[in-house]
């Protein structure tokens, strides 16, 4: 595992997932209130930054792949963590009647969400949505234990989200690349200014020639308008990396991330 870095942004108030990880990862955690906060401090050249970038559930995380489209940074690590919800309310939950919940948690937990049939509150974050239920209140909030306890609230049931091992993976975003032996995952962005027959193809033919195993592929909207898309490719890092980045620039716009390890921090739930 590389050198740890001493001091990282993530996603506040304390007690959200983003906190609770990064504190597992840095010596001094900074406590920003958006996603898009964490990109502009990193992007400014003020640190490095904490991240949730996909869901086995809920897949991509929106506010994530813009930061990455949008600012000039790179990712530096990446980390798995098993993500368990739990709701807390000071009744119980036959008398709910109001839900508190971040968007990304509703989907992970659209099961109980459904079941509920309350009206729903979306929320900046988890912690956001603990400290959101008011004692004498009948509102519930979807959250972490550490949220639900910091805010006082009772967590009255655990691990409601829909699949058992529901799991965020998050990346550590760097002003500057990864440079080291220990890379597993590398990741670019590929932004086709023109639409033409088989350029995808194309552009996949490229990681195919040079036998590199792709992880991941996402489009998202480039803001161009309906119908205009970029890709976020993720692959095995191995040394024909670069190779393939010059393929494919030939052929489109292409913003490499880098290449880089992954980061552990041990089972805790
Ligand atoms: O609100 C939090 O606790 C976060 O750290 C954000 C976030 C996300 O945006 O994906 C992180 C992990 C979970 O998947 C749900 C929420």
């Amino acid at each position: 595992m590389p050198g740890r870095p001493l001091k990282l942004a993530a996603l506040g108030p304390e007690g959200t997932f983003s906190h609770t990880l990064a504190v597992r990862l840095a010596d001094e955690v900074i406590l920003l209130p958006t996603i898009g906060a964490v990109f502009a401090h990193v992007a400014a050249g003020l640190g490095d930054g904490l991240v949730p970038i996909e869901n086995s559930e809920a897949g991509g995380v929106g506010p994530t792949l813009d930061g990455l489209l949008a600012h000039p940074v790179f990712v530096t690590g990446e980390v798995y963590l098993p993500v368990r919800h739990h709701l807390a309310s000071f009744v119980k939950k036959e008398e709910i009647n109001l839900l508190y919940v971040h968007p990304q948690t509703h989907e992970q937990c659209s099961r109980l969400t459904d079941a509920l049939g309350v009206e729903v509150v979306h929320t900046p974050s988890n912690a956001a949505s603990a400290r959101a239920v008011l004692p004498g209140s009948r509102a519930a909030a979807i959250t972490t234990r550490e949220a639900a306890f910091r805010a006082g609230v009772p967590v009255i049931e655990q691990n409601i989200q829909d699949a058992a091992e529901n799991t965020t993976r998050f990346v550590v975003i760097s002003k500057r690349p990864y440079v080291g032996e220990d890379a597993v995952k590398c990741s670019v962005l590929l932004d086709p200014r023109t639409d033409r027959t088989g350029l995808l193809a194309d552009l996949l033919a490229v990681f195919a020639r040079l036998e590199i195993n792709l992880t991941r592929i996402e489009s998202r909207p480039a803001k161009r308008g309906i119908g205009r898309y970029v890709f976020f490719l993720d692959g095995e890092a191995v040394p024909q990396w670069g190779e393939a980045l010059k393929g494919l620039a030939a052929l489109t716009e292409v913003k490499p991330f880098g290449c880089y390890p992954r980061l552990e921090v041990g089972d805790w739930r």
